[in-house]
């Protein structure tokens, strides 16, 4: 009997993997060279690759190329075809012949939340091919340069947010509500509605999992998208575009732009689309969010800060959480741990030593530490040397340029680094712009409180303008409720396992405490970001029986 049931199970599985194999070998490109232009591997100073844009369902090129320069070499390796002011107008255009109702709404086009689930499933298993996988994780390492691990972290997150949403749960996400009214006949409808046209700004450092989910969430709840990705990366979305289209996304459904800034600043106020996400810096976002006149949500810079609370346990795995954070992807997370707050009591410890030890691991050879792309070698070290003029301020590690390598000089290059700066210091107005600004490199600051000290940490966390991610360290809950209850980043890890980084597609990530703040990878992300409520009160009547007029009011 239950060798039976094992060889029915047995067979059951067989067949259920053949008719899954059937649909798959029948629906689903199976091949990188189904869909792929480029050769993660081959692309060089001597054989180019080449970055189109996607407007109206047509790949156009133009007359005006930005050329990328290898990260690692400084060789001109890929050619962006980049659209100037001049050659908006198709965009423009094509954005503006989308109605503020959407592509489609839960009374128009309901087929295409179906549509939309059958992409997601094949570009999921796209995905999930390991050749598939590995084309795009090397493509983010000729870009973006980060260890294969931190790179395929990004495909395996867009392969399992794309799995999320199979099948029907596109159109669960457009799920409605009712309550019934005053009267009979009477019910009000509670509908997620689409904003229409609408744009996606996306930085360099996650080319795939960024533009992907923010992309993948404006389609599922009915917009029309304009996707612009930094140039330096948007080869990766240009790749991953061509592979959706493979999978059955209509080619009008997105237009994708490779622009500088400013050309994409006149497209976004010529074609007024009625909600701009935008992903980078808050120098940028506090512009647009003025020139669009507040229609815009925003995942802005972040300024990350651990506590280490006062029981010390576990000294080597949280020393290893710690240099993740702060120099995985050198540094280069928005997520990055930027101000660690040490109790006393670690600092009577090893903690620092081991943290060292680990930092210094870090190699160019595995891009365990490499190319930082938004700050120059000089800058960092700049920026080093006034923190080190603070009174009490000390290098606790790093603090020089990375040696023996191509890196061109216009990117930068250090040691992970960090930097002790006393608490006192750091919450005096003289210091604490200077303490708190974000290095987009692997550099963090490390300070020591001791507990009748927690109030000023407190303090200085709320004086900072941006709040997106934090963890707070402790197995005391009491300690835990006192952090969390007092300060407001939007993505918040705690406990004994707690980090800054992570943005899986599991957990919401994003900023909290602006009402522009948007969030990242969850149904609820989507549904807030990319949706808005609407009300359809049904009153069908009837009119009572003998209703008069009644006097006026
Ligand atoms: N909160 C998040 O989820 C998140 C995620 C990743 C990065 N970031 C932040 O991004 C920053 C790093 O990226 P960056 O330095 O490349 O950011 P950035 O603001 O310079 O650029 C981001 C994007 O905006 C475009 N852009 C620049 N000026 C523009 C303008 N006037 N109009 C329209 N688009 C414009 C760029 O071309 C790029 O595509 C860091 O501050 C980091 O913290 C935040």
């Amino acid at each position: 009997m239950f060798n039976f049931v094992v060889n029915r199970g047995v067979r059951v599985a067989s067949v259920e993997r053949r008719i899954y194999n059937t649909f798959v070998s029948s629906n689903v490109p199976r091949t990188v060279s189904s869909f792929a232009t480029v050769d993660a591997e081959e692309i060089s100073g001597s054989n180019p690759a080449e970055v189109l844009n996607l407007v109206q369902g047509k790949w156009i090129g133009s007359s005006n190329y930005n050329t990328i320069v290898d990260p690692l070499n400084g060789d001109s390796f890929i050619k962006v075809s980049e659209i100037d002011e001049t050659g908006i107008q198709p965009f423009v255009e094509s954005l503006s012949s989308c109605p503020k109702h959407g592509v489609h709404n839960p009374f128009k086009a309901p087929e295409r939340y179906l549509m939309l689930g059958d992409v997601s499933t094949k570009a999921a298993h796209m995905l999930s091919l390991p050749k598939v996988s590995d084309f795009f994780t090397r493509l983010i390492q000729r870009v973006s340069p980060k260890s294969y691990q931190q790179a395929h972290a990004e495909v395996y997150v867009t392969q399992k947010f794309l799995e999320n949403f199979c099948g029907d749960q596109v159109r669960f996400l457009a799920r409605s509500f009712a309550v019934p009214g005053n009267h009979l006949g009477q019910q009000s409808h509670g509908f997620r509605w689409p904003y229409g046209p609408v744009a996606i700004i996306t930085p360099f450092n996650f080319p795939l999992e960024i533009p992907v989910l923010q992309l993948m969430g404006a389609l599922y709840m009915g917009n029309k998208p304009v996707l612009k990705v930094d140039s330096k990366v948007s080869i990766v979305m240009e790749q991953m575009l061509r592979l959706l289209h493979t999978c059955g996304l209509p080619v009008e459904d997105v237009d994708f732009i490779n622009s500088d800034g400013k050309t994409m600043n006149k497209l976004l106020q010529e074609a007024n689309p009625q909600m701009t996400l935008f992903t980078g810096s808050s120098r940028v976002a506090e512009k647009l969010a003025v020139d669009l006149k507040g229609k815009i949500k925003l995942e802005d810079a972040g300024f990350d800060w651990k506590i280490l609370g006062p029981d010390v346990q576990q000294e080597d795995y949280i020393a290893w959480v710690c240099d993740q954070d702060a120099y995985a992807c050198s540094g280069q997370k928005c997520s990055a741990q930027s101000l660690l707050f040490m109790h006393e009591n670690w600092s009577h410890t090893s903690f620092i030593s081991k943290l060292k030890d680990l930092a210094e691991r870090r190699k160019l050879d595995d891009l365990t530490i490499g190319p930082v792309l938004t700050f120059t070698t000089e800058s960092m070290l700049e920026h080093m040397n006034k923190l080190l003029e603070i009174p009490g301020s000390k290098l606790l590690f790093g603090g020089q340029p990375l040696k023996d390598h191509s890196i061109p000089s216009i990117y930068g290059a250090i040691k992970p680094t960090a930097v002790y700066v006393p608490l006192e210091e750091i919450v005096k107005d003289k210091n604490y712009e200077l303490v708190t600004k974000e290095i987009f490199g692997p550099f963090q600051i490390i300070t020591d409180y001791k507990s009748s000290q927690l109030p000023i940490v407190l303090d200085a966390l709320e004086r900072m303008h941006a709040h997106l991610t934090a963890a707070v360290v402790s197995k005391d809950p009491l300690f835990l409720q006192e952090v969390i209850g007092n300060t407001v980043n939007g993505t918040t890890y705690a406990g004994l396992r707690a980090r800054t980084t992570g943005a899986p597609q599991n957990h919401w990530f994003g900023p909290a405490g602006d009402p522009r703040g948007a969030g990242i990878g969850t149904p609820e992300a989507i549904k807030l970001v990319w949706s808005c409520h609407r009300e359809i009160i049904y009153d069908i009547g009837p009119v009572p029986k003998n209703w008069e007029v009644p006097p006026s009011t």
